[in-house]
């Protein structure tokens, strides 16, 4: 499997034998990176939470189970209420290690005090969320294609920091996404030079066939969502992703935490995965 969650500065050269399209910009000076843990990725809807105040309890029980990314996603609040939501949810993570990401409504990031934000392939343009968002910020794009990871390369490799790829299964959550399927997500993952992480019908099963493929983490909703014991099942999405990765769990979840952001130490060391991608290893 490929180190992709390695900090900038602790990323390898590429090697010497690797494919001219997995070389990608990992020279010193190529471009900065914003290093992100995908691994176990929770992305909130509102109406599964059971409401505004499920989400933050969702949020506060999930953390400390070992979700390493949060997602703010709701397509119906006014912006004054996903506001005042989101910075309830900035005051849960506060402390923990763990980025908040705030999808589509860019302009909210700021106000909300969030680390970055997701854009589709219908929202605002990328390069306009970086400007708004500025370098420092996290960016994640959802794609489905090949022809999209190449569009977004186009675009400049520094704009984003890891893509989504789904829906891997057709959900319920969101219908209109579709069904990929495991050889789409791996023909994206094949051809990003970005860590990915899939979404979409995701469940603990998915954890091996994903680490597999190369894939950096596991993105859901119901899967914790709206599950009787929050904590319970995200242990079950961690500990499914450890087993199949080989990196011990991290449970992030506490003041001592990692830098927000920054992957944990043993997910830095590439020796640990069992699933060595051998066409991934230069990434
Ligand atoms: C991690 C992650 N991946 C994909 C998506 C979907 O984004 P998008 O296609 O813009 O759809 P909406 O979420 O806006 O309905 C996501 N949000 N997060
Ligand atoms: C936001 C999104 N993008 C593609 S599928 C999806 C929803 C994922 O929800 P669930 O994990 O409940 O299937
Ligand atoms: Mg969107």
């Amino acid at each position: 499997m490929r180190p992709a969650m390695l900090r900038s500065e602790d990323r390898p050269m590429p090697r010497s034998d690797a494919q001219p399209d997995a070389q990608f910009d990992r020279q010193p000076g190529a471009g900065r990176r914003r290093s992100v843990d995908l691994s176990v990725y929770l992305v909130t809807d509102t109406e599964q939470c059971g409401g505004v105040d499920g989400v933050v309890r969702t949020v506060r029980e999930a953390v400390p189970a070992g979700v390493t990314l949060v997602q703010l996603r709701d397509h119906h609040l006014s912006d004054d209420d996903f506001v005042a939501l989101g910075r309830r949810l900035v005051d849960v993570l506060d402390g923990t290690g763990v980025p908040l990401l705030i999808d589509d409504r860019v302009h909210l990031v700021g106000p909300i005090g969030a680390q970055g934000a997701h854009v589709g392939q219908d929202d605002m343009p990328i390069d306009r969320a970086r400007a708004m968002l500025g370098p420092d910020a996290i960016l994640g794009l959802s794609t489905q294609t090949p022809g999209h990871v190449a569009a977004a390369r186009a675009m400049g490799e520094q704009l984003v920091d890891y893509l989504g790829v789904g829906a891997l299964h057709s959900t319920g959550t969101k219908p209109e996404a579709g069904d990929l399927g495991m050889a789409t997500v791996a023909s994206v993952v094949e051809v990003s030079p970005w860590p990915v992480c899939a979404i979409g019908g995701v469940k603990a099963d998915d954890a091996a066939p994903l680490a597999a493929i190369g894939c950096d983490g596991m993105s859901v909703v119901s899967a914790i969502c709206g599950q009787p014991d929050i904590a319970a099942a995200t242990r079950r999405l961690v500990d499914a992703w450890s087993r199949a990765t080989g990196v011990p769990a991290t449970h992030t979840g506490h003041a001592e935490g990692n830098p927000v952001g920054q992957a944990s130490p043993a997910r830095q060391d590439p020796s640990a995965s069992p699933n060595p991608s051998p066409d991934k290893a230069a990434r």
